[in-house]
């Protein structure tokens, strides 16, 4: 854990570049995002559910295998209908001694010292040395204040061990979320099972990534929950979970619409056309807003039957967002608007300093590295496109800086990309799948 080394780092990947525009279909797997919630809170239930086309991947296969190490079980099987992968979940009584390695994955990190803080005996909690440096004191500290004990070496951080005792108080609880909104998901998913529910309070600067709260809101109302927001008329920055059994569900998953986002960004910088199918028409998923964002940039979009479709213009236009709510996309669409025919300003992602790396200084330093003219801002990034040239493109165990190195690549002749292989954090069949697209 602490000591792995990955031998592949060193691996080359030569991006693909694309010939003209692009036409395909692509079947993007499930959301990271739904996967970590689903089996959170199927795990945290009275009876068993179904979670059908479940991302398999190095965060959710973390998520399972540390459920699975508390005594949950998650067996491979079909659906209820007959129909498609999935897998069944069976809650049981947790317990401890028990080891989680978190990987560097923030859904793990965050989503489960909750839960083990209702487990019988002690969960120790361990990762990449990335994950020591990520805000966790928001989940620490609060878990404490509602009645946990907590033995954090680190302070404030992993690794660490929560002694869990059987159940929790629970009750309200003030964190400051501004680095990580999923300080306030974790505490919410297993709010139900507190003694006194929860009452969140969010006091500090604002809150990044809400589409990500709203989507614990939703599948905690799906499971039966009782949960009061600032959206329906409550206090702004308070979420309250009575406490309750959840209920066991089939749930499917939505394709990940933030591993969409390098397809469409295919479509729009080779000018070409692509489909992404079982495209929700309703989704808290911030990665829907890809269809409001690459249409300013330049494309146009159509959601029907079939899926999205996406379809690039031949011109990339600059843009100037606040991508606070949905700062996971910002490595494509950095990626992008280096490509683009004007200057672009991304606000609002402060926070990604924190994220898998330091995806401003990553960003600024390989899109220029490509003899990009990239600055970092106090809150993100400027980006004046200039031609581009081959090169290295360094991912810093970094999933979304491998995407956004291979959009480049699409239209920058001799990229190539280091240890694509960490695509495996969330798209394991990155490398197949963009060949696929390209005809390949
Ligand atoms: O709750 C979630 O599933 C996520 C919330 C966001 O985290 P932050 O609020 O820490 O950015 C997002 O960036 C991450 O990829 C997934
Ligand atoms: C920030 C991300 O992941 P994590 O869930 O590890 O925070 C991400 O996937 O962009």
């Amino acid at each position: 854990m602490g000591m792995t080394v990955n031998p592949t780092h060193t691996a080359l990947w030569p991006a693909p570049h694309a010939s003209g525009a692009v036409a395909a279909t692509v079947h993007v797997p499930g959301s990271k995002s739904v996967t970590n919630r689903g089996l959170v809170l199927a795990a945290l239930a009275a009876e068993p559910g179904w979670l059908r086309r479940p991302l398999r991947s190095r965060d959710t296969l973390l998520m399972a295998a540390a459920l699975r190490a508390m005594g949950v079980g998650i067996e491979e099987g079909v659906g209820p209908d007959g129909s498609g992968e999935a897998w069944r979940v069976i809650p049981s009584g947790l317990r401890g001694p028990a080891t989680v390695d978190v990987g560097n994955a923030g859904t793990v990190m965050r989503f489960l010292p909750p839960v083990a803080a209702l487990a019988d005996g002690p969960i120790r909690f361990d990762g990449d040395p990335r994950s020591y440096e990520r805000p966790l004191h928001g989940v620490i500290d609060a878990l404490r204040a509602l009645g946990a004990r907590i033995d954090d070496d680190n302070r404030g951080a992993l690794p660490l061990t929560v002694h869990g005792g059987g159940a929790l108080d629970g009750g309200q609880v003030e964190i400051d979320a501004s680095s990580s909104s999923q300080f306030v998901s974790a505490l919410l998913l297993s709010g139900p099972r507190f003694n006194q529910g929860v009452e969140v309070r969010h006091v500090g600067s604002a809150l990044p990534s809400m589409p990500h709260i709203r989507m614990t809101v939703d599948m905690l109302r799906a499971c039966g929950a009782q949960v009061d927001t600032p959206e329906a008329g409550g206090e702004p920055n308070v979420w309250r979970v009575t406490p309750g059994a959840l209920l066991g569900r089939d749930l499917t998953v939505e394709p990940d619409l933030s591993n969409a986002q390098p397809f469409l960004a295919a479509a729009l910088v080779t000018g070409g056309r692509v489909t992404v199918p079982d495209w929700p028409a309703r989704t808290t998923q911030p990665g829907d807003a890809l269809r409001q964002i690459f249409t300013e940039m330049g494309g146009s979009c159509e959601l029907t039957e079939q899926g999205l479709t996406f379809t690039g213009s031949g011109s990339i236009h600059g843009i100037d967002v606040d991508l606070s709510e949905v700062g996971e996309l910002t490595p494509g669409i950095a990626a992008v608007a280096a490509l683009a025919d004007s200057p672009s300003t991304l606000r609002g992602v402060a926070h990604l300093r924190l994220h898998e790396t330091d995806r401003l200084a990553a960003l600024t330093k390989e899109i220029n590295e490509l003899g990009g003219d990239v600055t970092e801002t106090a809150d993100g990034l400027h980006i004046r496109p200039r031609p581009l040239h081959g090169g290295v493109f360094h991912t810093y165990d970094d999933h979304r800086m491998a995407t956004a190195g291979a959009i480049i690549g699409l239209a920058v002749p001799g990229v190539q990309i280091e240890n694509v292989a960490t695509t495996a954090k969330t798209l394991p069949d990155f490398p197949e799948l963009w060949a696929g697209m390209l005809g390949n």
